[in-house]
């Protein structure tokens, strides 16, 4: 049956590729977008805030386009939308905010029709329009997702974030693209690179998931994509290298950057060096960042109760944003 009412969903952001688990690693984080949709007579689009500028506002919105993808698998013709959206997640950053759109959009299509689709297979159609289930894996179940992709099926694992562990973002003020820092990979590495980055991968997920935060400065180190993608970040080879000096538990370009993610020990009293650390070596190479404190999200995409006739703006601008 279909809701007339509308649904609201609230998704968190996420980081992909934690340290070494490129494409593979992701942890949903405590920053979020909203998305509301109702059946209507023709389709319009309400687009929140500044992190959604730009964005068309017609049925080649990618919400717009994965509602439809839910609709056409589940076999129920809606053909016409009322979509609004807020997001507090700054697009093509690295925080996953194609993820959290696609998963938001998805989520909220299979509850407006009686949710017929399972979460596996709301898993595997994100993770076909993503390409990777780190990101929509994390937004999708919230904690920390080890998951794994064979082009037609995901598999992932949530683990539970360790209670002390933080993390600080320093969002640099240009976009980079997935696609973008996708072609300076290269297509084939060497063995012992691989090696590296797996040893690590499984001692890091080991130790995410036994709460032992003094592994993360040896398991937090990659191979496969942060040498090459550090041209298109500057300062971002010295931070990797010397963050943990700085008071960071480990860090890692998040998603395909350009932003830098430090995991913290909640209990430390050199939070704001860390933090002077990272805009400091970003600001010497002209660089200008917005650091942001987070907790990893425990909560994966959530259903939010729709309020009588409370709107989505009233919502954000009473602040009430839970
Ligand atoms: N709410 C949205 N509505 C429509 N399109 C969106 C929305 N959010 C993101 N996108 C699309 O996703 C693109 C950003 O995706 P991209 O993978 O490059 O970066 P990201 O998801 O922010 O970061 P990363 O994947 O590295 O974590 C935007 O340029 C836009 O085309
Ligand atoms: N695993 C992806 C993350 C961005 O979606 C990449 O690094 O290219």
């Amino acid at each position: 049956m279909i809701a007339t009412r509308g649904v609201r969903v609230r998704i968190p952001a996420s980081t992909a590729n934690l340290g070494p688990g490129f494409d593979t690693l992701g942890m949903a984080l405590t920053l979020y977008a909203w998305i509301e949709m109702k059946p209507a007579e023709s389709t319009v689009f309400h687009l929140y805030g500044d992190n959604l500028d730009g964005l068309p506002k017609d049925k080649s919105n990618l919400i717009y386009k994965v509602a439809q993808s839910v609709f056409k698998e589940a076999g129920v013709s809606v053909p016409e939308l009322e979509i609004s959206m807020y997001s507090d997640i700054p697009l093509t950053r690295g925080l996953g905010s194609s993820a959290s759109a696609i998963v938001g959009a998805l989520y909220a299509a299979n509850l407006l029709i009686g949710s017929p689709l399972d979460e596996h297979k709301l898993f595997d159609m994100a993770t076909t329009l993503e390409n990777h289930p780190d990101n929509v894996g994390a937004s999708l179940f919230g904690g920390i997702i080890t998951a794994v992709w064979d082009g037609s099926h995901a598999a992932a694992l949530r683990i539970e974030p360790p209670a002390d562990l933080e993390v600080l973002v320093a969002i640099p003020d240009f976009q980079l693209s997935t696609s973008k820092a996708r072609e300076i990979l290269p297509r084939q590495v060497e063995l012992s690179d691989a090696v590296y980055n797996v040893s690590r991968a499984s001692l890091l997920t080991a130790a995410l998931a036994s709460g032992r935060l003094d592994l993360i400065k040896d398991a937090m180190r990659d191979r496969l994509h942060q040498p090459y993608r550090a041209a298109l970040v500057p300062g971002m080879a010295r931070i990797l290298d010397e963050a943990t000096a700085n008071g960071a538990l480990g860090t890692a370009l998040s998603g395909a950057g350009p932003t830098l993610l430090a995991l913290v020990d909640r209990r430390s009293n050199r939070r704001e060096e860390l933090k002077q650390f990272l805009l400091k070596t970003l600001g010497q190479e002209g660089i200008t960042a917005k650091t942001i404190w987070l907790k990893p999200c425990t909560d994966g995409v959530t259903e939010l109760t729709m309020v009588n006739e409370i709107s989505l703006l009233d919502l954000i601008k009473g602040e009430v944003k839970a």
